[in-house]
């Protein structure tokens, strides 16, 4: 069977707003139509990495809008969705015709332009679409000059693979329990039971079929919580042609074409491995890390290498895509990327991805239907013995016969009547097969033709009436849900209110009865109902609201709508007002500055911008867990802390967003890095969703659920910072440090001791010390850094111990454990020596501070004073009030801000201050600054070898920042 290679195409996608406000730089470069460059952005003067593939797109920029929003090519080298299809779309459609089974997919992170290459947006119709207009065209030219007996079938299904589960999305019935089944077929390879296949006979038809799987997975997505992102979508159409081949057979070829959209493929964590007990817990990410290892197994087997196994069984996505993916299919990929040098780990790991693919090969053969082909063979072997009986060759024919059993001519008639009444039945099967389609055209178009009309009363309406629409992540989702607000009320709620509420929402935290609507001659107004939560831009509704025209409306944690009022909206352009429609991101931005969490200030540096960018992925998570909590009713809250890089003990860096995991029954807490906190939520919706399906066992053991974390966990309790100043003048430091918690909240302090010494550990006398810290170059070091203990550690915590590196450790020191609740003594010395003082050294010594993390396990009850009673609504209610003045609670019931830049104690100002000080001091009982003499002589013990020329280049700075730390003695 001849092979090819599946083909690879790469785009690159213009820059979003986003990214234009930060100023992003564009990492990705195509000096020709294959090839295509990326640049490391930590290093741009680097030479770029080089892909080639089969197509290479610069859709970045090079383009103009028309009036009708398509954006066309300015230059030569902009790649529009026309160029685009051209080279793929028709590629797929011209081997669909030829009656090969065909599969094309996206592949790229979230955001990157799969579904704008595959679907489009408005005007720029994207592959799936151009390809079914051009199918339709191409059958309407057909049937033109057709045979009566020709026949061109074309159906669809649409499915999503959500959590290694599937979803109909060509029916609103809910999926049974674990969603549709996959099953074995012997000849046909992985199939989806029980999905609706339906009929299309025309572009309108199709389009429509598709737009109506949209909205399915809209509803979908929002009723289970789920993100869309995270899902794969797969249009499969299969075109049947039945026509005369040259010979005038009658020959029925069948393609499949399959239309992947896949998930995005960012990694659920992208700094590395995390630290997390459930990482592997999610079945989220399982279909496209095995479609990863399926491909990289095909494209070892056809680089020759022998015994690879490909695991297409290991997940439902590429069970499904086994054919596309190792069989009879010809198969198109395209990878999307992004231009930005923020997302340059994703682009380079789809560029890989994309890099592998190209190297497999499949073998796609044109598919011949099995009746067909037995006609044909039957008609072949009939017109064979016909002419053997005209021609005399009965004997001939009655001996071959007879070896087999037979002998007479009688027996010879028997055989072709027997097989003209199975050519007979065929025909009666082909018949009845054309029928039931002819029929289910019908029903189709039918049902086409009401789903059109009304369509067209939805639009007429949406002019003139009030309505809400719905705003989703994801833009192929948004504006797929409409709910008309009429005049008079209407209440909004879940499916199990009775009667059934004229608005229908299903999902997370959506009450039964959980809003009033009214229109009373086009005031609309909202009210909660049943205590539920309604927002509305931003503020939670208290009492009843008017609502204008776009105002952003969220009931529950998640369900976001945008109110459109046509009249209101007249009114608005006649007073010359801008009208600006919301779109998700202004909505988060709005949401994340009512947290409290943002600054307002205008100028933003890259890092704010990429911090914001953060909180607005956050925050609407932070707010689903909390309602999955409450609904679950695990009595924990999950809130926002923002970390500054000093409270990580880092001199400089961004803020990190990390979420606390709060107890609601006692005061114990866990702190989850953004990764392990995404990876729960993905287990958390699992778990809902189990919940929902009413799964007696939705619950799981302690130690899979991801609202439960050991007490055994060590939790950072706070850190304290110990500048090293008084080292550097040769002074010592006997302090008590405040030990700051991750919200700036002083929960303790720490003892420490800070000693220079002699070479021997010998403490230096009083009155050894230097004027100036340069003194120090050159010269050995000797330190102790003592920590005596902490006291007043918050009363939950069972054992402690603190944690510090000092200047270049690539390893944290521990202190001991200690078994104390509040006071702890960890008497830890370490003995620190350089053996020649750096330039780097002494700036570090002069201007930086060690910091010391204090970690503890908590006790299983936590402090036993705050253990709290009743369910998770009223504990966090409780804790809401309980905040006071100073905590406003928001949205995300977050009331925190970020960690001051450095903990108080004394301050870096005030340490000085006491250094100078006893230099005064010991300067006016007359002694002088440190002998010279005794350093040298240290140095010698140390060495044995006089100092070290000082560096002379910054080279040789470098070089000595290495060398002249010597072995830590503890
Ligand atoms: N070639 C392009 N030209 C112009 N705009 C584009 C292009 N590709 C993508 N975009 C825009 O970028 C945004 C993100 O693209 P898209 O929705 O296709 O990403 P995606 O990878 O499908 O994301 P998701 O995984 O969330 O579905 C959209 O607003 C889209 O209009």
């Amino acid at each position: 069977m001849p092979e090819e290679n599946v083909k690879v195409a790469v785009r690159v996608r213009p820059f979003n707003s986003r990214e234009t406000t930060r100023n992003a730089v564009a990492i990705i470069s195509m000096p020709n139509s294959q090839q295509t460059e990326i640049k490391d952005p930590s290093n741009l003067k680097a030479e770029p990495k080089k892909f080639a593939f089969d197509y290479s797109y610069w859709s970045h920029d090079g383009y103009t809008e028309g009036s009708d929003g398509y954006l066309s090519p300015q230059s030569s080298k902009y790649a529009d969705q026309k160029k685009v299809f051209n080279d793929l779309g028709l590629g797929v459609l011209d081997n669909a015709w030829k009656g090969y089974n065909c599969s094309l997919f996206a592949y790229g992170q979230t955001g990157s332009g799969k579904s704008y290459s595959m679907v489009g947006y408005g005007n720029n119709k994207g592959i799936v679409p151009l390809a079914c207009e051009e199918l339709f065209r191409g059958i309407d030219e057909k049937r033109k000059t057709a045979d009566k007996d020709d026949d061109f079938q074309v159906t669809l299904s649409m499915l999503e693979i959500y959590n290694e589960q599937v979803r109909d999305l060509l029916t609103t019935k809910a999926p049974g329990k674990g969603g549709l089944k996959v099953r074995q077929h012997p000849s046909k390879g992985f199939v989806v039971e029980t999905l609706t296949t339906a009929s299309v006979g025309s572009y309108a038809q199709i389009e429509n079929k598709i737009n109506e799987g949209t909205r399915n997975r809209t509803v979908a997505s929002t009723n289970m919580n789920a993100t869309s992102s995270r899902a794969h979508t797969i249009v499969a159409i299969t075109f049947v042609q039945k026509q005369k081949n040259e010979a005038g057979q009658n020959m029925t070829k069948t393609s499949i074409i399959n239309l992947v959209d896949l998930a995005g493929s960012e990694r659920a964590d992208s700094t590395g491995a995390t630290g997390d007990r459930l990482k592997e817990g999610s079945a989220i990410n399982q279909s496209l890390s095995t479609l990863g290892n399926c491909i990289k197994a095909l494209a070892d087997q056809s680089m020759g290498k022998k015994k690879v196994m490909v695991p297409f069984r290991d997940s439902v996505l590429t069970k499904l895509l086994q054919n596309a993916l190792g069989g009879n299919s010809k198969t198109v990929m395209i990878a999307a990327l992004s231009p930005a040098d923020i997302n340059y780990d994703e682009t380079l790991s789809t560029l890989r991805f994309a890099d592998r693919a190209k190297a497999i090969r499949t073998s796609a053969v044109i598919n011949e239907s099995p009746t067909d082909k037995l006609i044909r063979e039957l008609r072949e072997e009939n017109l064979r013995l016909m002419e053997m009986l005209k021609t005399g060759g009965v004997a001939a024919v009655g001996a071959a016969a007879g070896a087999a059993g037979a002998g007479s001519s009688q027996e010879v008639e028997e055989m072709k009547r027997q097989m003209e009444e199975q050519m007979a039945a065929n025909q009666r099967e082909l018949e009845d097969m054309k029928k039931s389609y002819e029929q289910r055209m019908k029903e189709s178009q039918a049902e086409s033709v009401g789903m059109l009309e009304a369509e067209k009363k939805k639009a007429a309406e949406r002019k003139v009436t009030p309505h809400f629409w719905n705003l989703s992540e994801d833009p192929a989702l948004t504006a797929m849900i409409i709910h008309f607000c009429r005049e008079g009320t209407a209440k909004v709620g879940n499916k199990n209110a009775s009667p059934v509420p004229e608005i229908l929402m299903n999902g997370l935290s959506i009450q039964k009865e959980h809003a009033q609507v009214t229109n009373k001659k086009g005031v609309v107004t909202i009210k909660s109902l049943s205590g539920s939560k309604i927002t509305v831009n931003g503020k939670v509704v208290v009492g009843e609201t008017e609502l204008h025209h776009n105002d952003r409306v969220i009931f529950g944690p998640n369900h976001l709508y945008v109110f459109h009022h046509p009249q209101d909206e007249a009114k608005q352009i006649k007073a010359g007002k801008a009208v600006e429609t919301p779109t998700y991101d202004s909505v988060q931005q709005e949401l994340a500055k009512e947290s409290g969490l943002m600054d307002n200030n205008s100028t933003k540096s890259t890092d704010d911008l990429l911090l914001q960018e953060t909180l607005i992925q956050m925050l609407p998570m932070v707010s689903e867990a909390n309602a999955m909590s409450e609904e679950l009713d695990k009595k924990v809250k999950f809130e926002i802390c923002l970390v500054s890089p000093r409270a990580r003990g880092l001199a400089e860096g961004p803020t990190e967003v990390m979420v606390k995991m709060k107890n609601l029954m006692n005061s114990n807490y866990w702190l989850l890095n953004r990764n392990d906190f995404i990876n729960r939520k993905y287990l958390m919706q699992e778990m809902y969703q189990s919940y929902m399906e009413g799964d007696s066992d939705w619950d799981k053991p302690k130690e899979q659920d991801p609202f439960w974390e050991p007490h055994t966990t060590p939790v950072l309790i706070g850190v304290a910072h110990i500048f090293m100043q008084s080292i550097a003048y040769l002074i010592d430091m006997d302090e008590s440090m405040v030990i700051m918690d991750l919200k700036g909240k002083d929960v303790g302090h720490l003892l420490i001791e800070l000693v220079p010494c002699d070479a021997k550990w010998n403490n230096l006398k009083e009155d050894v010390f230097v004027d100036d810290p340069k003194e120090l170059k050159n010269k050995a070091l000797n330190f102790k850094f003592i920590i005596k203990g902490a006291r007043g550690i918050p009363a939950n915590f069972e054992k402690t111990h603190c944690s510090y590196k000092i200047y270049l450790d690539d390893k944290p020191t521990k202190t001991e454990e200690i078994k104390a609740s509040i006071n702890a003594d960890y008497k830890h010395e370490r003995k620190i020596n350089f053996k020649s003082v750096t330039d780097q050294l002494i700036k570090y010594l002069s201007e930086d501070s060690v910091t010391v993390e204090l970690w503890g396990t908590q006790k299983e009850d936590g402090s036993k004073t705050s253990l709290a009673a009743g369910n998770t609504r009223d504990l966090m209610q409780r804790e809401k009030s309980s905040l006071g003045a100073g905590g406003t609670p928001n949205a995300a019931g977050n009331s925190l801000s970020p960690t001051p830049a450095i903990a108080s104690g004394p301050t870096a100002e005030q340490l000085a201050k006491q250094i100078q000080e006893k230099i005064a001091k010991a300067k006016a009982k007359g002694m002088k600054s440190v002998p010279i003499e005794e350093i040298e002589s240290t140095l010698a013990n140390l060495t044995g070898a006089p100092a070290p020329a000082p560096a002379k280049n910054a080279k040789g700075a470098a070089a000595n920042k290495g060398t002249s730390r010597a072995c830590i003695l503890q």
